[in-house]
């Protein structure tokens, strides 16, 4: 199996000198690499991989490199000219596994192109555009982590073609976005959907209210939170975005469904706490007090929501009855990811699929089922690949045994699951996939019969494995 590394991109502040170029306008490298420049795709299948730069924009190295595994944090590219001058090309980010784009079977032959940047990179910009002599390796990560996303923007943009990928990797995305902007991850992926189903166009928004919007859902998220952050809610919205591509549902939703769903992911955990309804009301929170110990985290995000929808503006262009409609569908799209409720709504949705009397012209089913889509958005992380899956399974846990932690400290009794020194994470894992994940995506698949719904139960089961110690 060939396997192409998404290189991380690399745009450089001025012309590549000449004197760096091989004679057809390539650069060999001298690595571990061992790589060899200038040669046309078609003879890369003999090749290693190939670095060469496009004539037109000599701003722009284009990397393809074949199944190799890389040691050391990146290579030297070095002009074929005795002596000559070195690039550094960094590839820390390729160590993380999830960096790995697969290509089984089939020749991958796009060219990551790189981004020229308006302006020099931190690290290259008082020097050449190609330093001389040894290139010494880079500072530790976390210093150029900046760096290392200024380099990386363009790899963003190249991931964000394929949002509608199931194994689409929101930590790797998150990474490559974070240092740019402070975190705005889940705004790009907003961004990025809304411009994809022309929802700027169709409802005529004002990009600078959506900034803002953007903006204040990243605030209201708290970075503190092992798993409840605006990257939990970015794989939401990811998710809903790949759940609406299924042909079952692209056929028949409006533009008021899709503007509804995606704004139902990104703002559905909306200032989460980090803890449990259970915690709050124990703890007399506010918020237990405000909204009668009655779906109090899923009516505080919609408020949220509805608040930082109304600050911004965002919709108040439109008609006041459209935008007090979409608000009571928010609410009740929101509210049905309250997981205490999840019996009572499979067993209603199971009868639904039972008389199979569910129809996509009808509104109300319509909002079921996107309800219904939200609702395995939000759990989906047991379906997703396993190098993802497990990542937000350690978070999920964190985040229980945090609360655990602080009932511990107030001398209250330690919810379930909480408790770090009698629950373990594979058996956590085990059991939610058993009694939770699995009951609502194996109905998910009876109503959405597709390929993704095949392969996120494989994933599903892989996981269970994994988790239960019976996978080999
Ligand atoms: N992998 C997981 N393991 C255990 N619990 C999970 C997992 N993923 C999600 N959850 C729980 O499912 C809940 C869904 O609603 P919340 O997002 O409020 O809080 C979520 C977590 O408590």
């Amino acid at each position: 199996m060939e396997v192409y590394y998404q290189l991380p991109v690399l745009a450089l502040d001025r012309p590549v000198p000449k004197h760096v170029l091989g004679r057809r306008g390539a650069i060999s490298l001298n690595s571990n690499a061992s790589l060899f420049g200038g040669r046309s795709p078609r003879q890369l299948s003999k090749r290693r991989g190939a670095i060469s730069y496009d004539r037109t924009d000599q701003t722009a190295l284009f990397i393809c490199l074949l199944d190799m595994r890389l040691t050391g944090r990146g290579i030297i590219i070095k002009s074929e000219k005795r002596g000559g001058t070195k690039l550094w090309v960094d590839f820390r980010l390729l160590h993380n596994q999830s960096g790995v784009g697969c290509v089984s079977g089939k020749r991958h032959r796009q060219h990551l192109s790189l981004q020229r940047y308006l302006h020099p990179i931190r690290g290259f910009s008082n020097s050449s555009a190609l330093p001389t002599g040894p290139v010494a390796p880079p500072p530790p990560p976390q210093r150029t982590l900046g760096l290392l996303d200024q380099q990386y923007y363009g790899q963003a943009s190249v991931m964000l073609k394929r949002v509608a990928s199931w194994n689409f990797d929101i930590f790797l995305f998150d990474r490559l976005t974070d240092g740019i902007n402070k975190g705005e991850t889940l705004g790009c992926v907003l961004q990025h959907l809304f411009h994809k189903y022309g929802l700027i166009e169709l409802f005529g928004l004002d990009p600078l209210r959506f900034h803002k919007f953007a903006g204040l859902l990243q605030e209201y998220y708290y970075t503190r939170n092992p798993y409840h952050t605006s990257v939990h809610a970015a794989d939401v919205t990811q998710a809903m975005c790949c759940f609406l591509q299924e042909p079952k549902l692209a056929q028949s939703l409006t533009s008021w469904d899709i503007l509804l769903a995606l704004l139902g992911a990104a703002t559905h955990d909306l200032s989460h706490p980090g803890v449990t309804q259970d915690f709050l009301i124990k703890s007399n929170h506010y918020l237990a007090l405000l909204y009668q110990d009655g779906a109090v985290l899923e009516n505080h995000h919609w408020k949220l929501g509805v608040c930082i929808l109304r600050e911004s503006g965002l919709l108040s262009h439109l008609p006041v009855e459209d935008r007090l409609c979409f608000e009571g569908r928010l609410n009740s799209l929101i509210l049905a990811t309250d997981i205490s409720k999840q019996r009572e709504f499979l067993s209603r949705f199971d009868a639904h699929l039972k008389n199979d009397d569910l129809s996509m012209n009808n509104g109300n089913d319509r909002h079921l089922i996107l309800q219904m889509a939200l609702k395995c958005a939000d759990i989906c992380n047991p379906c997703r690949p396993a190098v993802i899956s497990k990542q937000w399974s350690h978070m999920v846990t964190q985040e229980f045994f945090q609360q655990g932690d602080m009932e511990r400290a107030l001398r209250q009794e330690i919810s379930p699951l909480c408790d770090r020194h009698s629950n373990d994470m594979a058996s956590i894992q085990t059991d939610f996939i058993s009694f939770v994940a699995e009951p609502l995506f194996t109905q998910w698949a009876k109503f959405c019969k597709s390929p993704l719904s095949r392969c996120m139960l494989g994933n599903l089961q892989e996981n269970k494995r994994y988790w239960s110690g019976s996978a080999p």
